[in-house]
């Protein structure tokens, strides 16, 4: 599955501690980032991991365009809901298409555990067979 990793700055280490603790499950998705939380997880984790531009230059509108090409089956944003965001626009922007596509989203660790744990025991499978049958409706 292919799964996005965002984190605001206050929040990336703890993205950071949370990726490493699940390293071993998330080796076996295809990993996608905002540029500076990917280079951090990168160096810290060692994992493959695609990244796009940093969040206030573009970034979560990239992984908002993969979500509307239904090509995102899994959201981790850590947002800090204490710090304004000069692009909050496109993070509302981006919580919101995973609603307008039922894209699992986890915007904290607590939600996050439990999103990570239901990948493990194939909870999310549905968005496999989801995308094949609309491949084949097209
Ligand atoms: O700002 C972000 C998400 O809104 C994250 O961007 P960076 O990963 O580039 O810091």
């Amino acid at each position: 599955m292919n799964i996005a990793l965002i984190a605001h700055d206050k929040k990336k280490q703890s993205l950071i501690n949370f990726v490493t603790a699940y390293k071993d499950i998330f080796n076996d998705h295809k990993l996608f980032a905002t540029g500076t939380t990917g280079k951090m997880l990168q160096k810290e984790t060692g994992l493959e991991i695609h990244r796009f531009e940093s969040g206030p230059l573009g970034g979560d509108q990239q992984i908002g365009a993969k979500i509307a090409d239904d090509e995102m089956d899994m959201i981790i944003f850590f947002r800090d809901p204490l710090t304004a965001q000069p692009h909050e626009p496109d993070v509302s922007a981006l919580l919101r298409l995973c609603d307008v596509y039922k894209v699992p989203l986890a915007t904290n660790e607590a939600t996050a555990e439990i999103l990570v744990r239901g990948l493990k025991h194939g909870w999310l499978n549905w968005r496999t067979i989801k995308n094949k049958r609309e491949r084949y409706d097209d």
